[in-house]
């Protein structure tokens, strides 16, 4: 393949990426073991968390410039909040089951890169909500995730 594709781009646009947290946050409210965690987020939550992450897939400054936002931001909204090894479970859980049923692009290169970073996010996220003070400078760039290992999407020829 020639012309390779940003994780966004190969996800489709910010549509998908809306849908598949809008979708999923009505599962994350409905859980018995989440909806005390997020009862009390803002309206824009599954915006907000939408262009966060299509901004780490190569999107544009989503996040950034629209919300205003910055990963030591978004950082900040962990801190404190004492999250388990359960929970982050139960959200990578609900969020590839939603991811699923929405149609997310399921070839095995983007998924394999959309669970690492998922993995990577949700860990960090749990580490950082032990913390009292966000250890994160706010001039700290936004994380970008690719391809990895794998290089591009699945590619038959
Ligand atoms: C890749 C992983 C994650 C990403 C990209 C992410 C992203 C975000 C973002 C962008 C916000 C700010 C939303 C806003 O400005 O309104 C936020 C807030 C929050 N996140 Fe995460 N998050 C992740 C993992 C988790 C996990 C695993 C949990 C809990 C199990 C969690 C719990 C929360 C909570 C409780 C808030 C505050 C919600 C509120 O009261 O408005 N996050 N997250």
């Amino acid at each position: 393949m020639k012309n390779i594709p940003t994780l966004y781009e190969w996800a489709g646009d910010i549509k998908t990426f809306e849908n598949l947290f809008a979708q999923f946050y009505d599962k994350v409210l409905k859980d018995d073991l989440l909806s005390e965690v997020f009862k009390n987020m803002s309206p824009e939550h599954v915006k907000h968390v939408a262009n966060f992450v299509a901004e780490v897939f190569g999107g544009g400054q989503f996040y950034t410039l629209e919300n205003n936002g910055s990963h030591s931001k978004m950082i900040g909204q962990h801190i404190g909040k004492m999250l388990s090894e359960e929970k982050r479970q139960r959200w990578v859980h609900l969020l590839l089951q939603t991811a699923d049923e929405i149609g997310l692009k399921s070839d095995p290169e983007f998924r394999s890169a959309f669970v690492g970073y998922i993995e990577w996010g949700t860990r960090l996220a749990v580490i950082n909500s032990q913390l009292t003070e966000n250890p994160m400078d706010t001039n700290e760039p936004m994380p970008k995730w690719g391809w990895g290992e794998t290089g591009g999407p699945y590619d038959p020829d």
